[in-house]
């Protein structure tokens, strides 16, 4: 039985051709041996394996596979191939071993459960729905995404904020600043300070899930003043998001900043200072500590790290 990388492709789930690292295996099934192309990218230092539960919900499924080198998957073609821009990314920028900084697999399961318009890191993989082409198409169809769930893998292994208040809202701004950061990194003519606008209501243009420029547009608060106090989404996890959310907004497009010294900032508060209790305040003084370790003391990165934090209510 061997195995070998090769190079494939696929269409992805907004039609567009990409690239795949695929793994060709000869099996035995029977008295006959059948080649399959499998989703495991074995190029990189990190495995990067891609399942589909078959519109089930046992995880992981069974890995992606084609009798050629063509993966006719929209939804697998994107979870494989984005997932290795998101290891690329913490690689490139930071010199990060991927999820666990120690190279683990990077397990995605597309096809997940029937009409499922959600994502989520499940504590050891990826898992997307297929939307349900209304509200949304394939959620892996986002680079966005694909990104703000490995980066919730990230936190797992570093702060590991408790999904609940207001270290459960900064457990997801940090997904979503990190899913900007990348969509940056990976898709500059493409870049927006929105979340999961190119999967989201296929029927309706320039709209999105979230907006971190302006949270408000999606209805979720921008100021300390109009915090949802709830007991439901673990205490408006996904909604009080946009107090952090704007701060990170305002952090990166002040005067003398840039995405680039942002993400820096950001990486250094996630791995050396958040706590899994962190709360908003904690969150401000770790990032403006992080950019005085970067950038000096009273500097325009620590001053504006401190500033936006005020602009939205958190002093
Ligand atoms: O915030 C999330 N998960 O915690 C989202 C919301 C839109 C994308 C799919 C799931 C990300
Ligand atoms: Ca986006
Ligand atoms: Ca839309
Ligand atoms: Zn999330």
């Amino acid at each position: 039985i061997r195995t070998v990388s090769v190079t494939g492709s696929g269409i992805g789930v907004l039609g567009d051709t990409k690239t795949l690292n695929l793994d060709k295996v000869t099996v035995k099934i029977r008295n006959k041996t059948e080649t399959q192309y499998q989703t495991n990218d074995l190029t990189r230092s990190a495995v990067i394996t891609t399942y589909t539960a078959n519109n089930a919900t046992r995880l992981p499924g069974s890995i992606v596979y084609s009798l050629s080198q063509i993966i006719n998957d929209p939804a697998a073609v994107d979870a494989h191939y984005y997932a290795g821009v998101v290891y690329d990314y913490y690689k490139t920028k930071f010199g990060r071993n991927g999820i666990d900084n120690g190279n683990m697999t990077i397990k995605s399961t597309v096809h997940y459960s029937r009409n499922y318009v959600n994502a989520f890191w499940n504590g050891s993989q990826m898992v997307y729905g297929d939307g349900d082409g209304v509200n949304s198409l394939a959620l892996s169809g986002g680079l966005d995404i694909i990104a703000h769930e490995m980066t919730h893998g990230v936190d797992e292994y570093e702060a590991d904020l408790i999904y609940k208040d207001q270290s459960g809202a900064l457990n997801e701004s940090f997904s979503d600043c990190f899913g900007t950061f990348i969509e940056y990194f990976a898709q500059k003519n493409k870049f927006d300070w929105e979340m999961g606008e190119d999967v989201w209501t296929p029927k309706i243009a320039n709209d999105a899930l979230r907006s971190l420029q302006d949270p408000t547009k999606y209805g979720d608060p921008a100021h300390m003043n109009d915090y949802n106090y709830t007991t439901s989404d673990n205490g408006g996890v996904h909604t009080n998001c946009g107090i952090p959310n704007k701060a990170c907004y305002l952090i990166a497009t002040s005067s003398g900043m840039t995405i680039e010294k942002t993400e820096q900032i950001y990486y250094r508060a996630l791995v050396n200072y958040l706590t899994q209790s962190s709360d908003f305040k904690a969150a401000k003084e770790a990032l403006i500590q992080s950019a005085v370790d970067l950038y000096g003391v009273n500097s325009v990165e620590a001053n504006a790290v401190k500033a936006a934090f005020e602009a939205v209510g958190i002093y």
